[in-house]
């Protein structure tokens, strides 16, 4: 035989793992050459369907029925067999030696307990260094990490679980081992096409057979094998799940399903930053394979679930919405990042400031000012593509914005990527080939050469975070030795990632690094999957040095050497943003999540098809995320960690720019915070204010019904900049940033029926009249991000608020004012409604003024 025995050995490997008997494979491979497909398709088409079998019962006599049990074809049913039926004895593994001494074969083999025992599983059994060995083999790492060792044994004694680990954790072995173990298949549930390209490509590469079903898996050969047990790990996104229950079930009864492993699980609940419909109807998995459903099975398969990002509420949500047992495992490890050095910066987050914020980028990465043409092609081709894709399905960037999603303020929103699976045809350019599992199998060639691509198995623990224990009370605090070495140390190579909220802004941003000769590529849903695909590729390859993308990147990425995430705008949620910020600093060493938002201006809600009640809920994350930004007294790790409900209570990361900056100093605001909230009284037509000093300047209708009537924060600003000359000249941002530490104070709500990013048409509550008779001499509180941002706008001769503040005293200035506000003296204010109708109106005016002013321009050169 001329064929090289690493061939053979492969092969064999490959499919023993799939679960073929080795004597079928021989056999096979002894025909048709060593290739797995060919052998595969070989011992599945072959009209001795039954000479599997018979061979397998050859080898039933020697290997014992646990090989019996486990079926080649998918004609036979058999009765569903035990997880513990496919692991090797002894006996067993020494057969295949003596047969195939080339083959590379687990010196350990593995025994695991008797499924009685399983229930109540002891993780000091052997079963571990088994797992252990199967570990080392394929992936080059030997020990579990204890929730993957929770989620394990919770697999064994055939339980559901739910495991809440941080980004980059490794939550992923959880549902890969028990396919190695079980010899069954494990299915995989996950949102994203480009994770489970990258997914699948990671895994056989480790030598594990892998295959994604889906809208991007154009070969549909390789669903029918899919569903013929021909592969060991199955990604399926959840409409496919749902189209596919029939041939799973089958799937079932012949190969065996291991597990349902429902990865991302936060897309799941409506109260997560990434809900996802088709993922609600997952319960059909539940339904379905159950032991009610398949009468072979003799438990239910196991569902797992997953997620870095889930608060509370949303875990309580997954496990009813799934309709996980009532004895699910949930397996909760710390979300703390103690390598993530977080930081808010303040930036328009618009093309004016990128010469200032990506100053350091370049600095780091660029080599040259001139535009090198082989760089350009990094966007140059696809920014036609982009217009033409977002042209072809309707949607412009800009454009689609509805007014109704907007709070105050307008800045950085656009039509966002939603799921790259759904993203429309932009399979245009790509070949059925390159689409296909085959291909992806062969680009692992591609990969090999690169170091960087097999991440290092670094656990995050590597920074010394036992340091982190502090006194709250040690002000400013102690910062222990480890950790000011490691703030010393300059961030070690490694690429960059930019989050931005629009398609445009990927682009843009690509386009400015470029030219300074900075490695950068655009990455966003609207782009060719072609596209997409090389930027996956050059960034594992780490030939890329910058991605600048929308959400579309990164859910799952697993990239070790990441160290900057850089997010250029307001995220929506800080599920959302701690979800990105996590594709940083994989390897544990120390990287960069750096926020540059606008902090003088609140974020808005992207549009999107949401329900008044997704809506509501929408306004509170993005809320909690402006809260984030805004802050400048708390570390910023621990906002975060308690945002997912765990107890940071007595620590801090001592890297964010929070700890190592100090918090500003705190003043005393006990006079302003009174006025605040008397003159939000006063106009509230609270009988609490009326001992207040100030006259109803701006006359709103004193029979005002409802809460929309009531002055807007803005106008109250104004009100105490004209009632008092101390205040006069005071910016509204600052008095924005008083507001809602009271608000967070309890002092006063938000008095409109709806939710905003803080209150904005404020009430006092009980409480805040309490505070205002209280004798309590002083309010001292730290001043947050708006109200230093105010300050120093303050030192310049007038903020734009200031100016604004002026012209009050002017009876004429002010009737203009209140009239372009929308207040009429007699009605009170306008609706929102009819102000947009009158914005409408002014526009058309405005328009036909021009156009008529134009007109009359060029006809004045006739005349
Ligand atoms: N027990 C372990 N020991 C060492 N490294 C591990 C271990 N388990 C997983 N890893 C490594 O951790 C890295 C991250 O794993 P994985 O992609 O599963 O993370 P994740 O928790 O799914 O993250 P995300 O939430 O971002 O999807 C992988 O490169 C993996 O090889
Ligand atoms: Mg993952």
């Amino acid at each position: 035989m001329d064929w090289n025995d690493t061939c053979w050995d492969q092969v064999i490997a490959e499919m023993i793992e799939m679960g073929f008997e080795y004597s079928s494979i021989v056999e096979a491979i002894k025909v048709v050459g060593p290739s797995t497909p060919s052998a595969v398709e070989h011992i599945l088409n072959s009209t001795t369907g039954e000479a599997s079998t018979t061979q397998t019962s050859n080898s039933d006599a020697r290997h014992g029925n646990a090989l019996k049990e486990r079926p080649l074809s998918t004609s036979r049913l058999v009765r569903q067999s035990k997880i513990f039926d496919h692991f090797h004895s002894n006996d067993d593994v020494k057969e295949h030696k003596e047969d195939l001494p080339q083959l590379a074969i687990d010196p350990n083999p593995i025994v695991l307990p008797e499924p009685s025992e399983a229930q109540y599983l002891d993780v000091d059994c052997d079963w571990e260094q088994k797992i252990s060995n199967l570990m080392k083999k394929h992936f080059g790492f030997s020990s579990l990490k204890s929730f993957q060792k929770e989620a394990i044994s919770a697999w064994i004694a055939h339980k559901d679980c739910l495991v809440l680990a941080a980004t980059g954790s490794g939550k992923s072995l959880c549902f890969q081992i028990p396919a190695l173990l079980s010899g069954k298949v494990v299915v995989v549930i996950s949102p994203l096409i480009s994770l489970m390209h990258d997914q699948c490509l990671k895994l056989t590469r480790h030598g594990i057979s892998a295959c994604f079903l889906g809208s991007g898996q154009p070969d549909n050969t390789v669903e029918q094998k899919a569903m013929r047990g021909l592969y060991s790990i199955v990604y399926i996104c959840p409409e496919t799940v749902l189209r596919l229950i029939q041939p799973l079930q089958t799937l079932a009864e012949s190969r065996g399903i291991a597990l349902f492993a429902i990865d991302e699980v936060h897309c799941v609940s409506k109260w997560g930053h990434d809900f996802r419909p088709d993922y609600r109807r997952l319960s059909v998995l539940r339904e379905n394979f159950s032991t009610s459903k398949i009468k072979s099975l003799k438990f239910d398969i196991p569902l797992m679930a997953l997620t870095a990002t889930a608060t509370k509420r949303v875990r309580e949500d997954i496990l009813k919405s799934l309709h996980m047992s009532k004895e699910t495992k949930v397996f909760l490890t710390s979300f703390f990042r103690s390598n993530l050095r977080f930081m808010v910066k303040h930036s328009q987050a618009s093309q004016a400031s990128y010469a200032k914020d990506f100053h350091e980028l370049i600095h780091v990465y660029g080599r040259k000012k001139n535009i090198d043409e082989n760089e350009k092609v990094f966007i140059s081709d696809d920014s036609d593509q982009l217009s033409n894709s977002s042209n072809a399905s309707g949607i412009s960037d800009t454009d689609s914005v509805s007014p109704d999603d907007m709070d105050d303020n307008q800045d950085d929103y656009a039509y966002r990527d939603v799921n790259i699976m759904h993203a429309g045809n932009t399979d245009d350019f790509l070949t059925e080939k390159e689409l296909s599992i085959e291909f992806l199998e062969n680009d692992i060639d591609g990969f090999q050469s690169v170091d960087n691509l097999d991440v290092t198995h670094g656990d995050f623990c590597v920074l010394p975070h036992k340091e982190l224990e502090l006194s709250e009370t040690t002000d400013p605090p102690k910062k222990p030795e480890g950790r000011v070495k490691i703030l010393k140390e300059p961030l070690e190579q490694g690429p960059t990632i930019i989050y931005v909220p629009t398609r445009q802004a990927t682009l843009r941003i690509a386009k400015y690094l470029c030219k300074f000769g900075v490695k950068a590529a655009a990455y966003n849903a609207g782009l060719t999957k072609l596209h997409l695909r090389k930027v996956h590729k050059e960034f594992h390859e780490n030939s890329l040095e910058v991605i600048v993308a929308t959400i579309a990147f990164g859910m799952g990425i697993d990239k070790s050497n990441v160290r900057r995430i850089i997010h250029y705008g307001w995220p929506q949620s800080l599920e959302a943003y701690y979800q990105e910020a996590g594709r940083a600093g994989r390897d544990g060493k120390l990287a960069d999540c750096i926020l540059y938002a606008n902090l003088a201006s609140k974020p808005s809600l992207l549009p999107s098809r949401k329900s008044e009640a997704q809506k509501k809920q929408a306004y509170i994350m993005l809320s909690d995320c402006f809260r984030y930004g805004m802050n400048t007294s708390c570390c910023r790790a621990k906002i975060l960690v308690e945002y997912f409900g765990e107890d940071f209570s007595h620590r801090k990361c001592l890297l964010c720019d929070v700890c190592t900056d100090g918090p500003p100093q705190k003043q005393n605001l006990k006079e302003e915070a009174c006025i605040l909230l008397q003159t939000i009284g006063a106009n509230n037509g609270c009988s609490d204010s009326k001992d207040c000093l100030y006259d109803d300047d701006i006359h709103f209708d004193s029979n005002y019904r409802g809460p929309r009537e009531r002055p807007n924060l803005k106008m109250l600003v104004g009100k105490i900049r004209q009632q008092f000359q101390k205040f006069s000249t005071t910016d509204e941002l600052w008095w924005r940033g008083l507001a809602r530490i009271l608000e967070v104070k309890g002092y006063i709500r938000e008095g409109d029926d709806k939710t905003h990013v803080q209150a904005k048409y404020p009430e006092p509550t009980e409480l805040g009249w309490e505070f205002v008779k209280s004798n309590e001499e002083a309010f001292y509180v730290y001043p947050e991000a708006d109200m230093l941002l105010a300050r120093n706008l303050m030192n310049k001769p007038f903020s734009s608020f200031s100016e604004w503040g002026k012209g009050w005293a002017d009876p004429e200035i002010r009737r203009q004012r209140l009239e372009r506000m929308g207040v009429n003296r007699n009605s009170g204010m306008v609706s929102s409604s009819k102000r947009k109708r009158k914005r409408k109106g002014r526009k058309v005016q405005h328009d036909l003024r021009t156009s008529r002013g134009r007109l009359g321009a060029k006809l004045s050169k006739y005349k």
